[in-house]
């Protein structure tokens, strides 16, 4: 080889790893999906197995820009700086995480015992430190279950009264209440909140942007269906969407839901938020979460131009 030869070839080879890396980063951010779909730990532990950061590496490389944790505050503080670390360097965005975990099933929000009021407001300014220290911005909040001593309009004004002391506490910090109408059909009977109206008028009557609406598809098919309209009637309350099929609660495609109408909706409606996949995968091991992918792929909206 001429001197020539040699240092073209020895250029082509220092230009090969770039071009390569491009060419990887460009085929990367093409199968990323359209919308911010998020799943969250457990969902592929068979294909990336048991450690969190290799589950949230796999989903970034399957071209999931998000993902969700509910249970974050019962994570040791090292395991959240560390998921926090790697969501940066991932590119990906926190979604929600459970501001109430392991007390909002009790009678609380509706209620007119000052003790379990002071508890969820406690409770709340607890979250804060956690929610910054994983880039939250959204905490999930379900204002518990009815109590039966009261009339029904007592109970909404005692829950949005809590929750306007509740925005107290997380808005100065930059973080937001996602309401989460809940269904009492199947899943959790005896809950205050279960409906998008009802959720709709909380929402007005606190009137702070630190109290939204957290609209689960799964949860309002089985309460009031009529799902686009009911959710372009919400729409400006609407701070953060989860989904799963109904009957079921797995992933897209499995149950009655036509996602990709609904989704194609909200992507033409600007929709850039999270959308929390909170489901169970259909199948069983690795088959079964390349499914829930495949799902995913299959409903997702083509960008709109
Ligand atoms: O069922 C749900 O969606 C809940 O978040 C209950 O915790």
């Amino acid at each position: 080889m001429d001197r020539r030869q040699f240092a073209s070839a020895t250029l082509a080879a220092t230009l090969a790893p770039t071009l390569v890396g491009r060419q990887a980063v460009a085929a990367e951010r093409s199968q990323r999906f359209t919308l911010n779909y998020a799943p969250h730990f457990g969902m592929f532990a068979r294909s990336a197995g048991d450690d969190p950061l290799d589950q949230l590496r796999y989903a970034a490389d399957q071209g999931f820009r998000a993902w969700e944790d509910n249970p974050m505050k019962d994570r040791p503080v090292e395991q959240q700086s560390a998921i926090a670390k790697e969501m940066e360097r991932l590119e990906m965005k926190m979604g929600v995480i459970s501001a109430l975990k392991g007390i909002w099933n009790a009678v609380n929000f509706s209620g007119d015992n000052q003790t379990a009021r002071d508890e969820i407001v406690n409770t709340m300014r607890g979250i804060v430190d956690v929610a910054r220290r994983v880039n939250a911005t959204y905490l999930t909040v379900v204002p518990g279950l009815v109590d039966p001593k009261l009339p029904r309009d007592y109970q909404m004004a005692n829950c949005i009264d809590l929750l306007k002391r509740c925005c107290d506490v997380v808005e100065p910090h930059g973080l937001v209440m996602v309401l989460e109408p809940l269904n009492r059909k199947t899943n959790h009977p005896g809950v205050l909140l279960h409906s998008s109206p009802q959720a709709y008028l909380i929402c007005k009557a606190v009137g702070r942007d630190s109290c939204k609406i957290l609209f689960d598809i799964y949860h309002q098919q089985i309460t009031e269906g009529n799902l686009i309209p009911n959710i372009d009637r919400c729409w400006d309350e609407i701070a953060y969407f989860q989904c799963g099929d109904n009957p079921g609660r797995r992933e897209p495609g499995t149950g009655e839901i036509n996602y990709r109408t609904v989704f194609a909706h909200l992507h033409r409606r600007g929709y850039a938020g999270i959308m929390g996949m909170e489901h169970q995968n259909a199948g069983k091991g690795i088959e079964g979460e390349a499914a829930v992918i495949k799902a995913y792929r299959d409903v997702d909206p083509e960008p709109v131009a």
